[in-house]
């Protein structure tokens, strides 16, 4: 018996796999970029780093987005929260983990960087996938 959901015959549309980071500075506030005008979810704040190419690991892909993004050396370390939703139209896995850094992050790609305290996360408008993410961070706080 099949328990898969949707109509018969359909096959759910695999989620793009993102992989993303919470880099913290030395006050422990987030480092959070801004979607540049063009692409989807344009104006949005999210954590830096991007799609999983085929044949790459989540920690690799990950080294990878934040050089080309942010000019940083990233040491990937453990998973914060992995969240999979229907996000503005596409489905979305978001795999997200704790980086540390080395290198002055900048905006290699024209996007804005915001520092941003823990508590101030919830002011910023994100994707719906990052939602429960941030929450995530905030019960971890209070731990
Ligand atoms: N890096 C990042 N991406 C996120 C977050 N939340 C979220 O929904 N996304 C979505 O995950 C995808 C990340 O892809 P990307 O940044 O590599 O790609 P992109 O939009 O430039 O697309 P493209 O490579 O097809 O041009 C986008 O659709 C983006 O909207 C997040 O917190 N961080």
């Amino acid at each position: 018996m099949s328990a898969s959901p949707g109509a018969p015959g359909t096959v759910p549309p695999s989620p793009v796999q993102v992989v993303a980071a919470v880099i913290r500075d030395a006050r422990g506030r987030i480092l959070l970029t801004r979607r540049t005008q063009g692409r989807d979810l344009a104006g949005l704040w999210e954590f830096p780093g991007g799609k999983i190419e085929p044949g790459e690991s989540p920690e690799s892909a990950l080294v990878r987005e934040l050089q080309e993004e942010l000019g940083i050396r990233a040491e990937v370390g453990a998973q914060v929260a992995c969240v999979e939703c229907d996000n503005g139209g596409k489905r979305v896995r978001l795999d997200v983990r704790e980086v540390r850094f080395e290198g002055k992050p900048r905006g290699a790609e024209g996007q804005a960087l915001a520092w941003v305290p823990l508590h101030k996360l919830p002011e910023y408008p994100m994707p719906p996938v990052d939602r429960p993410v941030v929450q995530q961070l905030l019960a971890q706080a209070e731990e």
